[in-house]
């Protein structure tokens, strides 16, 4: 795991030492926007006009953040449109790698990962120096590259999966609308509090260096499930009948909660599982056409527990849980 500092590969864990053991994450540097005439976006400059096959889409099947930009690509009818490429779910001394004979020392190739088929680079950061050769920050997936201008689109999924829900819709005759205008403030605040505590809150107890960031983390965490445990309750989705880009993004760290969370990151004060309405709900969203096809365990658990040395050094990888998302879930009694 590292980083590039002005241009150059810096093989560096995170650094926690000046925030008291918490971590901090990055803000995305990449943040223009695909639009449907080209025109520029609510950040960065204007030129990226929505054009079947020009976007280039590339993801890690482990991370939760490019879930959400697959899971779109995949709601909005997009596949044929936007091509994509899966990096190695292994993440060690040069970060996110490509299929290939380049792989770092001890990483190993597992089946679905493929190489970078514009430019056969070996890293995900050599991608990023194409882009900005003096780039500074750490080398993250998703990445929205831009085959006409040759650079990257945007690197935040929050961005790019609001391009998808709209900007292609010309193209695709797809109008489904997981952000509509009507629910748009209940959507912010709702993803605001699950981004803090659940998305990102995830990472904070998991990545936590001192007892106290650790324990902060993991009781915000548990108090937003409970409050969402109780709102699952009335609803079957969050904001109501209509399913919204907020349950999508709460969705891909759910998915993920007793394989890999509850285990690794220590968010172990119950499982999912033990979640009733959570729980159904999960299978709900999974079992919604398209999705289940996103989902890939074994990059999700080799990701997790093989890269990240600093928290479990033998890089054992799990063989459980047994879990089963296509179990009945019952939510549509919950329609109003
Ligand atoms: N804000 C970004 C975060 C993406 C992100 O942190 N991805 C992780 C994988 S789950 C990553 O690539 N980490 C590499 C690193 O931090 O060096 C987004 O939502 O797109």
């Amino acid at each position: 795991m590292g980083l590039l500092q002005q241009g150059r590969w810096v093989d560096q864990w995170y650094d926690t030492d000046n925030t008291g053991g918490e971590f901090l994450r990055e803000d995305a540097r990449f943040r223009h926007w695909v639009t449907t005439d080209g025109g520029a976006g609510p950040s960065g400059h204007s030129g990226f006009k929505a054009e079947a096959n020009r976007y280039h889409l590339f993801v890690s099947l482990a991370c939760p953040w490019a879930h959400r930009t697959l899971i779109f690509r995949a709601l909005k009818d997009l596949q044929a449109i936007i091509p994509v490429t899966v990096v190695e779910p292994h993440m060690l001394e040069n970060g996110w790698e490509f299929a290939g004979a380049h792989q770092s020392q001890s990483a190993h190739h597992i089946a679905g990962a493929e190489a970078d088929p514009l430019f056969g680079s070996d890293y995900l950061y050599q991608l990023y120096l194409r882009a900005a050769p003096d780039y500074s920050g750490r080398v993250t997936v998703p990445v929205l590259w831009d085959t006409k201008t040759n650079t990257i689109v945007s690197n935040e999924s929050a961005d790019i999966i609001r391009m998808f829900n709209s900007a292609f819709n010309g193209l695709t005759g797809n109008t489904l609308d997981f952000y509509p205008k009507a629910l748009r403030t209940e959507i912010d605040s709702l993803n605001s509090r699950i981004y803090r505590d659940i998305n990102n809150g995830v990472y904070r107890a998991g990545f936590a260096t001192s007892q106290q960031a650790y324990e902060q983390a993991f009781d915000q965490l548990f108090s937003t499930l409970d409050w969402l445990e109780q709102r699952l309750a009335q609803h079957r989705y969050l904001t109501g009948n209509q399913l919204t880009e907020a349950d999508w993004r709460l969705f891909t760290t759910l998915i993920r909660f007793d394989a890999v969370y509850f285990g690794h990151f220590k968010t172990n004060r119950q499982r999912l599982q033990d979640y009733p309405q959570l729980s159904a709900y999960v299978r709900d969203l999974y079992q919604y056409p398209g999705i289940a096809e996103t989902v890939n365990f074994e990059h999700i658990k080799q990701h997790y527990y093989y890269s990240h040395g600093e928290i479990n050094p033998t890089r054992i990888v799990p063989k459980g849980p047994l879990q089963d998302f296509s179990l009945p879930h019952q939510r549509h009694r919950l329609e109003s």
